[in-house]
């Protein structure tokens, strides 16, 4: 009976997890597969109007993104009811903003915070598209069950040219404890050709504001880099005022819970300049991660 909603129909409710303007998310069982989702139902947007190209646009971007890690899966979308609805992996670990709310987080944690979300926002670049609303709300996070086990292959001990021992890497497959996935792709647009529907202004770049969509990967990194000057502490942040531009103006005020190293690194993301800021391949291999413990 097709009447009955394919939401009923496919699936359970169990909770509520999210409420806004945009609509209601609820965590889901599927009838069928047994699996946890979660789907947000919003009220299905005006034919033509700029929220049924965003509402597009997420699923777009989630058909072309395909499957990554650090990126909420896209399981299928649908329109019911004069409502629509897409199907996301459920990530059972909050939000970062849920995880913020009490404590900020110290530098080992924001160095795993900051290794997935810009291993997932290099993926979502290499496809020659930009998120456009990065911040915590965004960002959700997974507990992994078998976090405890760990595969620790012995250091190799070779001799290289100069005879010196030297030993290798150890290769740690450690599961992490928690993986961080980026997710809401509703703002989601080409760098090719830039469709920029504004996203939060407190984690927007000047530059975002005053329209100019000349380097729109460097937004992305702006709005990383305040995410995680919020998250270690920096918060709350303004929406507008003299303390929203001295942010846009390099006056970054330095965060004692971090070292100067990352202190420079969050500086530099939030430069006011786009280019100065670093890339996401280039904070990828920034040495503040490479000595990142994964356990
Ligand atoms: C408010 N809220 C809370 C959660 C659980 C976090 O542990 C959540 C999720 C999503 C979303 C979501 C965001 C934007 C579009 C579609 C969805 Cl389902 C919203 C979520 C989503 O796509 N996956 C989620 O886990």
């Amino acid at each position: 009976d097709t009447n009955i909603s394919r939401f009923k129909r496919e699936f359970m409710q169990v909770n509520v997890i999210g409420v806004g303007e945009f609509g209601v998310v609820f965590q889901c069982v599927n009838r069928l597969d047994g699996c946890i989702y979660a789907i947000k139902k919003s009220k299905k947007p005006v034919a033509g109007s700029s929220f049924e190209k965003r509402a597009l646009n997420e699923v777009w971007a989630h058909a072309v993104l395909g499957k990554h890690d650090n990126v909420v899966r896209y399981y299928s979308a649908w329109a019911e009811d004069d409502h629509m609805l897409i199907q996301n992996e459920f990530c059972d670990g909050g939000s970062l903003h849920a995880r913020i709310q009490d404590h900020c987080l110290g530098e080992a944690e924001l160095k795993i915070v900051l290794m997935h979300v810009i291993e997932g926002l290099r993926y979502i670049h290499s496809n020659d598209l930009v998120h456009m609303d990065l911040k915590p709300e965004n960002i959700f996070s997974t507990m992994n069950p078998n976090a405890h086990k760990l595969v620790e292959v012995q250091p190799q001990q070779t001799k290289d040219d100069d005879g010196m021992d030297s030993v290798y890497e150890e290769l740690r497959h450690s599961e992490n404890l928690v993986t961080y996935k980026i997710g809401d792709l509703g703002h989601v647009t080409s760098v090719k050709e830039p469709y920029v529907e504004e996203g939060d202004c407190r984690y927007l770049p000047k530059e975002i504001l005053h329209e100019d969509y000349s380097n729109l990967f460097k937004a992305d990194i702006f709005s990383l880099g305040i995410t995680l000057f919020e998250a270690a502490g920096g918060g709350p942040l303004p929406k507008n005022g003299p303390e929203w531009h001295n942010l846009r103006d390099g006056k970054v005020p330095i965060l004692p819970s971090l070292s100067r190293d990352f202190n420079e690194l969050i500086a530099q993301m939030m430069h006011p300049y786009p280019d100065k800021r670093p890339t996401s391949q280039s904070i990828f291999s920034h040495p503040i991660l490479s000595a990142v413990d994964s356990k």
